[in-house]
Order: C-alpha cells, then sequence, then structure tokens
C-alpha cells in the first residue's frame, strides 16, 4: 500500500530526512519508533505532501506520490491525525465530522456519523458543542473520527495518545484496536511501546532521519538492548 524509500526532506537549508524507509502493506499495523527530534513528523508530513523531499520515492497504492500536493494525497486515501487535537474549533462536533467527509473510492461499507458516534458515544452527546469547548481526549476522538469520515485506506496517527489521561488513552487504543481487526491499513507513531508492541504488526526505528532498524514485535523483543539505545525508554 504504501512504499517509501530513500526519503530525504529538509527545512530551508537544514536537512532532517537523509534516508527513511517504510513500508506498509494492505491490513498492516506499521509503528514509527525513534527519540524525539529524530523525523518521524517530517516523515509523516513528506508523505502527506505537506513537506516536499529532496529525494526518494513515495509510492501508494503504485503511484509515486511524492511532491504531490496534500489535497491530492488525501484524496488518494491518505487519512491523517495530526500532532496536537487540530479540530476546527469554532465548527460543532457535527460539522467536524461532515467538513471533510468524502467516500472517494466508494467504499460499500463507509464511514458514518451513526458509526462515529458509535466507536466515540462521548462524541454522541455533544453534538451541537462546539470543538473548543471539548475536553483534550473528546477533541482527539473528534479528530480520529474526522480523518475516518474520510474513508481513509491508510490511517496515519501521529502521537494521536500524547499528553491524555489513561483511561482515555485505553479507550482510543481499543478504537484502534477494531479499527485493526476491521482490515483498516495504520502507520502509528506513539510512545507507548508495550501497547505497540501488542498492536502493531511491523515497527521501524528513525535515528537521525535514517531508518536504522525494521521488524516485528518479536524482533524487538529479541533486540531489546539495541532497541532501547535507539528509542531511550
Ligand atoms: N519547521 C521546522 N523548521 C526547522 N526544523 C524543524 C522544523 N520542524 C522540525 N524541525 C527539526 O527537524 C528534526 C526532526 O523533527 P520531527 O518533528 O520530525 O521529529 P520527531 O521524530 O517527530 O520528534 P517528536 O517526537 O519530538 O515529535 C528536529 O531536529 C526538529 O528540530
Amino acid at each position: 500500500m504504501l512504499k517509501v524509500s530513500g526519503l530525504q526532506t529538509a527545512y530551508g537549508r537544514s536537512q532532517v530526512l537523509f534516508d527513511v524507509e517504510l513500508t506498509i502493506g494492505e491490513g498492516e499495523v506499521v509503528t514509527l519508533l525513534g527519540r524525539n527530534g529524530m523525523g518521524k513528523t517530517t516523515t509523516v508530513k513528506s508523505i502527506m505532501g505537506l513537506l516536499k523531499p529532496l529525494a526518494g520515492e513515495i509510492l501508494f497504492c503504485g503511484q509515486n506520490v511524492r511532491g504531490a500536493t496534500p489535497e491530492s494525497v488525501a484524496r488518494r486515501g491518505v487519512g491523517l491525525v495530526p500532532e496536537g487535537r487540530q479540530v476546527f474549533p469554532t465548527l460543532t462536533v457535527r460539522e467536524n465530522l461532515v467538513a471533510t467527509a468524502a467516500n472517494r473510492l466508494g467504499r460499500s461499507d463507509a464511514w458514518t456519523l451513526e458509526r462515529v458516534y458509535e466507536l466515540f458515544p462521548r462524541l454522541s452527546e455533544r453534538v451541537d458543542q462546539s470543538a473548543a469547548t471539548l475536553s483534550g481526549g473528546e477533541q482527539q476522538m473528534l479528530v480520529l473520527g474526522r480523518a475516518l469520515m474520510t474513508n481513509p485506506k491508510l490511517l496515519i496517527l501521529d502521537e494521536a495518545t500524547e499528553g491524555l489521561a489513561p483511561v482515555i488513552r485505553r479507550e482510543i487504543w481499543g478504537c484502534i484496536e477494531a479499527l485493526k481487526g476491521e482490515g483498516q491499513s495504520i502507520l502509528l507513531i506513539d510512545k507507548n511501546l508495550s501497547v505497540l508492541k501488542r498492536l502493531a504488526d511491523r515497527h521501524y526505528i528513525v535515528e537521525k532521519g535514517r531508518t536504522v532498524w525494521s521488524g516485528d514485535s518479536a524482533a524487538l523483543d529479541r533486540d531489546s538492548e539495541l532497541v532501547h539505545g535507539y528509542i531511550g525508554l
């Protein structure tokens, strides 16, 4: 579904990615791990077309999307839950969910408001409340629901549980697990290694803008010393 290879990206003159590679197959849950500032968000922004890479290949469903606009990447079926709970603050819960909703790929089991409310009952109790007045956890659920309403082939979650109370985190992890059960392909960035090991099929570690390790959860355990050196957890 997604194949990134030799990815290089810079902010102005400051190059941050030097050689990132990762692959996500249909229905797979894959993580991108690494310490703060190693290039995970920059990789996501490069995939989404929010940054223009200097070099490398980003193949999504067999087509090169490197250099494509964010709109075009979204239209092809990549949904992003960005860092930092980016709701549309002046819109209500319902308006947030429908604002970018689409079923461009014509899925027969498309996401609907009802299905999102079923997944996140807290949102169903607040449909006419403005997003700015939601708690942090509710805002994050809203952003996740909004991404699902675009019916993405690939869902990318960048630190979706950061800064949330444990009970809300568990709720969000439960939803991600349910999505995995439905065959949703997901790229996860998070610091909660024990949950990621249980949930994900494979993992990639980035260190100073390069993919330096990849493997499944069993390999992550086997190489735990090396892995902990890289991700510092
Ligand atoms: N807009 C920017 N301009 C210049 N440098 C940037 C910019 N955004 C990020 N960087 C730098 O790029 C590097 C990689 O940052 P990035 O946000 O991709 O890291 P990350 O692995 O996602 O870390 P975190 O877990 O802290 O979000 C860091 O050194 C960061 O300071």
